[in-house]
């Protein structure tokens, strides 16, 4: 079948960060429940017409999002240098999932963080 799909999971997890340098109250510790989407793109279905399993995306998500739930992200070492954006948190999540889930048949496509509903980053790369 010509075309690609593109799937996706959606979660959550919780942490404290500062912003280094921002001119107001975000360079205060403060806290948001980071909404996460990740998008998982694929050409070919196997044979019961499942793309990527749901749960090896969100196992996936599971185990880097452990790795920063209730903690504060500016003492992760992924954001010693730079900071715990949106920005930055898409680049870094994009990058550890496509480590854990590409391989020949799907690809991570995009990752979309947002710190309240109405505003967020969405990190891919061409
Ligand atoms: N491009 C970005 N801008 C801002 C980011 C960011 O990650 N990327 N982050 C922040 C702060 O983290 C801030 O805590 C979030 O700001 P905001 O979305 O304005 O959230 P508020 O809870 O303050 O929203 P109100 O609508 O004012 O209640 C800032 N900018
Ligand atoms: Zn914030």
């Amino acid at each position: 079948m010509p075309g690609v799909f593109e799937v996706y999971v959606k979660t959550h997890f919780s942490a404290a960060h500062r912003l280094r340098g921002y001119p107001g109250d975000c360079a205060r510790v403060h806290g948001h429940n980071w909404i996460i989407e990740v998008y998982v793109q694929c050409r070919k279905l196997n044979e019961i017409g499942i793309a990527i399993d749901f749960r090896d995306i969100k196992n996936a998500v599971k185990e880097v999002l452990g790795r920063m739930d209730h903690c504060d992200l500016n003492d992760l070492p992924a954001f010693k240098d730079e900071n715990p954006t949106s920005e930055n948190i898409a680049g870094f999540l994009y990058r550890e999932l496509s480590r854990a889930l590409n391989d020949g048949t799907v690809k991570i496509s995009k990752v979309k963080v947002c710190e309240t509903p109405g505003a967020g980053a969405i990190y891919w790369e061409d």
